[in-house]
């Protein structure tokens, strides 16, 4: 499959009443609901498109959370309760669990279920979905909403989080267009744009873009951290010269490493799973790293200004593609 196959959305915003009509979920099982998870279901609760929504969870105390905002109408007791009657199955569960938690539903799965997923990789999902999915398969739409935030958890859910964003989807042959035109129709009540895509392509085009950047946010934290001693790093205010490297750390830095305040686990699994991809990005930023390096050594002004000037250009075209 090429890059962006298909402008799904082009002529199918979403219409008035009419189509929404066509699109109502009955009954929506969250399993994992925290940031994306609750956002799906806030966003499709602000668009009147899910009746109920039901949530399954790992964490007692999230999941009452969840209760209490709104986010679902009802903890589900167990799996086969949950799945009973179930139109849509989102899976919002960092990627590793994946296969275990499709291994659960499978044998409780509905014929007429359409199960989804929002997991940051997609070869590995489509993966355990081959194993554990093998006969839901046409009701099966990989997905990945390209929207989120560093908070984790139900309380950071937020019903415009998509709104604006892109969504890939990354079908199977198997899929049906009818799963895929369904899963396209509720993100698209979300607000999102969406795009579909190969799985192997995803996986490296986001090894680069969100990949990429998490590993380097988290590590250049982590090298700060490790490089002092802690009461270096952030001395107390009333020391008569507080020169620990934290203190005097600005908007910059702070932009930066925003992401390096993201789940740890949900990380973990991210880079696991497309460690491939990730690894060949590694290698081609420390080659570029490298060669930053030897133009300080060289005192090379005219190479180090010509590559702050590309990519000050770069991203001054990105963000005006997004704007
Ligand atoms: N955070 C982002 O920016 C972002 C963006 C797009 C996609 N994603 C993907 O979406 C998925 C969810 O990420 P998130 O940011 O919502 O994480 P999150 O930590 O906010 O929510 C995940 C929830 O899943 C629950 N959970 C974990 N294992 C479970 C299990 N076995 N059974 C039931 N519940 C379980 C956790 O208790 C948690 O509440 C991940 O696959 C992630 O890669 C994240
Ligand atoms: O805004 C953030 O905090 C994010 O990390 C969101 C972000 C990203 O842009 O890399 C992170 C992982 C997802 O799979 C998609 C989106």
């Amino acid at each position: 499959m090429s890059h962006v196959t298909w402008d799904i959305n082009r002529g199918m915003n979403l219409p008035k009443d009419a189509k929404v009509a066509n699109i109502v979920i009955n009954k929506l099982v969250i399993v994992g609901v925290g940031l994306i998870g609750g956002s799906f279901a806030l966003a499709l609760r602000k668009a009147h498109l899910a009746k109920h929504i039901a949530g399954v969870g790992r964490s007692r105390q999230n999941m009452h959370r969840a209760l209490k905002l709104g986010v679902i109408d009802e903890i589900a007791g167990d799996l086969p309760s949950a799945l009973k009657d179930a139109d849509i199955v989102f899976l919002a569960i960092p990627v590793g669990q994946t296969g275990e938690i499709m291994a659960q539903i499978s044998p409780h799965l509905e014929p007429g279920t359409i199960v989804t997923d929002a997991g940051s990789t997609k070869r590995d999902v489509i993966a355990a979905a081959r194993t554990h999915l093998a006969e839901h398969l046409e009701n099966f739409v990989p997905g990945h909403p390209v929207a989120g935030a560093e908070q984790s958890g139900a309380g950071a859910a937020n019903a415009d989080l998509f709104r604006g964003k892109n969504v890939v989807l990354t079908p199977l042959e198997e899929t049906s267009s009818e799963a895929k035109k369904r899963v396209t129709e509720l993100w698209q009540a979300c607000g999102a744009r969406v795009s579909l895509m190969g799985a192997p392509q995803h996986d490296k085009v986001l090894a680069s873009v969100s990949h990429l950047p998490h590993v380097l946010a988290f590590t250049l934290m982590n090298h700060i951290s490790t490089e002092h001693r802690p009461e270096d790093l952030l001395p107390p205010d009333n020391l008569p010269l507080p020169n620990g490297p934290l203190r005097f750390a600005g908007t910059g830095f702070r932009d930066f490493t925003r992401i390096a305040g993201s789940s740890p686990e949900m990380w973990r699994d991210i880079c696991l799973a497309n460690r491939e991809a990730l690894s060949r990005q590694i290698d081609a930023f420390q080659r570029e790293l490298a060669d930053v390096r030897e133009m300080l050594v060289r005192e090379d002004a005219e190479a180090l200004e010509k590559v702050f000037a590309n990519a000050r250009e770069a991203r001054r075209q990105w963000l005006k593609s997004i704007t």
